[in-house]
């Protein structure tokens, strides 16, 4: 059991995902706030057995840790309302863009922050999630925030330019694979197979490359080439990517993403 005091301002679908994790992980101190929408409170309160407040401010002096879940957008106002109302919390933005130097030049002299990146598999525990603390986490807190990022998945430490480059990569990309996957779905539904049992195919096709990637004993080339039997079927597809410039497209789908969360 967990008893870290732990309000999450947002309950869109990064703040659900994280609310699952944290309860399945036992932390029983959670409160979740958000603005308007009432009824996706009132969802979240029950579906997950949290507590939910539509007046945030009036709870952090209460809390040990602050999750920011709403838009990068939203940032500016939340923080100037955060600001005057803390008293020595953590608190942690999983938004896009939302670095610890954006953080602690509007918080007071001394917060201890945390810019995390998680994705939606943390609803499975299964995130890949990274992270940077700013300069005033202590290792306490630093303890705080991987016991939070273990109960989504697993983690890494890195640095804040380092974290801007791999939201791509590791927070949107998710959505790149699932894309390919809808139209590797609905292709196999053509056959005749159901719905249920393409995205079983697609899935385990999925996961079995996911464990091969994760394999240590091959490069991925190698495994492109394992599956490419010289002049046949996947050589022939394989060379339509090419033709596509599927690289070339790739690097601006990321680029795309990275300008964006810039912005
Ligand atoms: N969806 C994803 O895969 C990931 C999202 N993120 C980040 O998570 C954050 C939320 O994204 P989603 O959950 O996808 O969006 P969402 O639209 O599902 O949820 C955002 C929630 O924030 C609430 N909100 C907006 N302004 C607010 C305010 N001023 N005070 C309190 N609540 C407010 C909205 O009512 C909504 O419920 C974003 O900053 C995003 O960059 C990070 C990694 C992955
Ligand atoms: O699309 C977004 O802005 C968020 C951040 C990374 C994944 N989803």
């Amino acid at each position: 059991m967990s008893n870290e005091k732990i309000l999450i301002v947002g309950a869109g679908r990064m703040a659900q995902a994280i609310i699952k994790g944290l309860k399945k992980a036992d932390f029983t101190n959670v409160m979740v706030a958000n603005k308007g929408n009432q009824e996706r409170l009132e969802e979240v309160e029950s579906r997950f057995n949290v507590d939910s407040t539509t007046q945030w401010q009036e709870h952090v002096s209460d809390q040990d840790i602050v999750i920011l879940a709403m838009p990068p957008e939203a940032h500016e106002q939340v923080l100037s309302e955060l600001a005057p109302v803390m008293t020595n919390q953590l608190i942690i933005t999983v938004a896009a863009g939302i670095d610890v130097s954006y953080l602690e030049k509007r918080l007071p002299e001394g917060t201890a922050v945390a810019w995390v990146m998680p994705n939606t598999a943390a609803a499975k525990g299964e995130s890949i999630t990274l992270f940077t603390p700013g300069k005033n986490v202590s290792d306490e807190q630093e303890y705080f925030i991987e016991k939070i990022l273990f109960s989504i998945g697993k983690f890494k430490k890195l640095n804040e330019q380092q974290l801007h480059a791999l939201t791509p990569i590791t927070g949107s990309a998710p959505a790149f694979i699932y894309r390919m996957a809808l139209t590797l779905i609905n292709k196999a539904k053509e056959t005749g197979v159901s719905e249920v049992v393409a995205k079983q195919l697609v899935a385990q096709m999925i996961r079995g490359s996911a464990e091969m990637l994760n394999s240590e004993l091959k490069c991925t080339a190698d495994l492109i080439d394992e599956v490419a039997s010289p002049g046949g079927v996947t050589a022939a597809a394989l060379s339509v990517f090419d033709q596509y410039q599927f690289d070339q497209m790739m690097n601006d789908v990321l680029t795309a993403c990275y300008e964006r969360a810039k912005q």
